[in-house]
């Protein structure tokens, strides 16, 4: 094959391989068989093999790559990463409600999404190729880890976005790759994880990305960070966005439109917990318009328009 038909196919392997992993990673509907899925994986990398030059960023091929690092690079958080006021109980969820209305009873439209036990990442795009990842830190400055988060399969390497957006989101580790990794360690006699969200953090702060590719992590997308994207005016109308972006959101949130609905909502979820694939340590409550949000503004550390309700912690089952 010459160069220029091997790189007309490459481009096109790329894109119909990106597809089919959009498919089955963050959509959960494969449209082929796996056996098609990889034997055009090993077309793809027989022509790369053949014509390194003409390997491209976002090929499936490229998600393990990169030697194991000396240590993870600093990155600063242009827009903070933030953290979330907590809320422990019913009367908690109301006073957070009347704060919101400013003390009025002017009825308030909030959103509800599970509260993912994991690991605060930012991913940045840059005219719409993955080009940085990076943990929470301390909300300011955080580790470029962008290696370890190309390993997950339901992080897209490409998007049909121009310009620079950044999203934010929870890695996590879900509870069956997390039995099966510490089962694994038990079989090696190596201390297993206390818990998903430990085994995450662990995973993701390899540095050596071929260890993080084994450990089956995956993502919820939530939020934005530094996008001078298309006006939106609600933060359901941002979750939308992202999905139509091609980015995995956890399908569970809901709008309320007064606060009984979100206390509903937690009542409703605090029973359901147990039957979900990941764990959740709890569910966040955000006013859904954003003028409204941008009135209410910040604490020194936290948003006035979003609170956390965290789940009384389990007893330890003995
Ligand atoms: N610290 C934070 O701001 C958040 C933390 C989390 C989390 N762990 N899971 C879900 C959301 C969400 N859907 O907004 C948020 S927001």
């Amino acid at each position: 094959m010459d160069k220029q038909k091997a790189a007309n196919q490459i481009k096109a392997l790329v894109e119909l391989l990106n597809q089919y992993g959009y498919e089955y990673y963050v959509l959960d509907q494969p449209s082929v068989p796996d056996a098609e899925y990889d034997e055009k994986l090993r077309e793809l990398s027989q022509l790369e093999q053949e014509y390194p030059e003409l390997k491209v960023d976002d090929s499936p091929t490229q998600r393990v790559g990169g030697k194991p690092l000396d240590a993870f690079k600093k990155v600063q958080h242009n827009v903070p990463m933030l953290s979330l006021g907590n809320a422990f109980n019913e009367q908690d969820l109301r006073d957070f409600a009347k704060r919101a209305s400013g003390g009025t009873d002017e009825p308030i439209t909030f959103v509800c999404e599970l509260k993912i036990d994991g690991l605060a990442i930012s991913l940045t795009y840059e005219n719409g190729k993955f080009v940085r990842g990076a943990t929470r830190g301390d909300g300011t400055t955080g580790e470029d880890i962008t290696n370890n988060l190309k390993t997950i399969r339901s992080i897209p390497l490409s998007i049909k976005e121009k310009g620079t957006l950044e999203v934010r989101g929870e890695a996590f580790m879900p509870h069956k790759s997390f039995l099966a990794l510490n089962e694994a360690r038990e079989e090696k006699e190596e201390e297993p994880f206390a818990n998903p969200r430990n085994a995450a953090a662990g995973s993701l702060r390899q540095l050596d990305p071929k260890i993080a590719a084994k450990r089956n992590l995956d993502i919820f997308l939530y939020g934005v960070g530094e996008w001078d994207g298309s006006p939106i005016s609600t933060h359901s109308e941002r979750l939308e966005q992202l999905k139509q972006l091609g980015f995995k959101t956890n399908p569970e949130w809901r709008k309320c439109t007064n606060i009984d609905e979100v206390i509903e909502y937690v009542t409703y979820w605090t029973e359901e917990r147990p039957n979900l694939s990941y764990e959740i340590d709890g569910i966040v409550v955000k006013v859904d318009d954003l003028n409204q949000q941008e009135e209410l503004g910040y604490t020194a550390k936290s948003p006035r328009w979003a609170i956390a309700y965290k789940f009384p912690a389990e007893e330890a089952i003995t």
